[in-house]
């Protein structure tokens, strides 16, 4: 079979944040027509599909149209692109556990040699480029830039009304610090949310601390997704806020999450998220499948 009829796929995750992995380095096993949103939550789909968090199509970004635009002069600096979607269908600015595992599978897939992975490279996203790379110890970082904070809001969940500070992380966060124990609570339903404060809607993070300044537990309603077992860009928005509240701003915060731990180093120019990234099967997809 060519690569045109049965299409090689990865699954893998970062701390339990699962996604549905496509290579397709010169763009031509999808294209965006072909990679629509209908399709992505197929893959997702978790019964009759592959099941995840999200689809990663592993890219390079001479080859995404709109790359130019969110990448400006540095274009010819990235050579890779993380082309993110959430299950539902819809893009992301920008994936924290993601990117990780997106180096994970350059190395593994054979598109990026170990050495310049352990140095860090620029990605291209739709957030912009961010550098990631390897740690000694086999985990991943990626350094996220400055968390930009613009407002303070609410969401309803739960049952309940959380107050928290709006975090851009390259994508949209409300990071409420909270004394409910969050391990207590129905994250089953949709947050209402002011769509004024986030027209592009939010991921909702709910924190309880457990070391001021440098231990939280987190855990999270995606945009796009409903309840994830890890995120990484909000684990990056939780740490932010659990040290801007001891008037700090900057600091080391372990972020634990349902599915383990990420660590967050924050300093007023960058976001250092760092984790785990996690290959758990590669194979073809079946063009029955896909054909249906
Ligand atoms: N799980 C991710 C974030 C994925 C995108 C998010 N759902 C959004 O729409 O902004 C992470 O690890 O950061």
């Amino acid at each position: 079979m060519t690569s045109q009829t049965a299409p090689r796929v990865l699954v893998g995750h970062g701390t339990e944040n699962d996604f549905v992995v496509l290579p397709d380095p010169d763009g031509r096993v999808w294209p965006e027509d072909r990679l629509d949103a209908a399709l992505v939550r197929r893959l997702c789909d978790r019964r009759a599909g592959m099941g995840g968090d999200g689809v990663l199509r592993v890219v390079g970004s001479a080859h995404v149209p709109d790359a130019a635009g969110v990448l400006g002069d540095e274009l010819s600096a990235c050579e890779w692109f993380m082309d993110h979607r959430n299950a539902d269908g819809s893009t992301a600015e920008m994936c924290g556990n993601g990117i990780r595992l997106f180096l994970h599978v350059l190395v593994s897939e054979g598109l990026l040699d170990r050495a310049t992975c352990e140095a860090g490279v620029l990605v291209g996203t739709r957030g912009g480029p961010r550098r990631v790379g390897a740690t000694a110890d086999g985990d991943y970082w990626v350094d996220m830039g400055p968390a930009r904070e613009f407002g303070a809001g609410e969401a309803e969940v739960a049952g309940r009304t959380f107050a928290g500070r709006a975090v851009s992380m390259g994508n949209p966060h409300l990071a409420c610090l909270t004394d409910v124990d969050v391990d207590g609570l129905d994250l089953t339903g949709t947050p209402r949310f002011d769509s004024g404060l986030f027209p592009d809607g939010v991921n909702v993070e709910l924190v309880n601390v457990l070391e001021p300044g440098a231990h939280v537990r987190l855990r999270v309603v995606e945009r796009g997704v409903g309840e994830t077992r890890s995120c990484g860009t909000g684990a990056c928005a939780a740490g932010y806020a659990a040290l801007v509240a001891e008037g700090r701003a900057e600091g080391t915060v372990v972020v634990d999450v349902p599915g383990g731990r990420l660590s967050v180093q924050v300093t007023p120019t960058t976001t250092v998220l760092t984790g785990p990234a996690v290959l758990v099967s590669a194979g073809e997809l079946c063009p029955e499948w896909l054909a249906g």
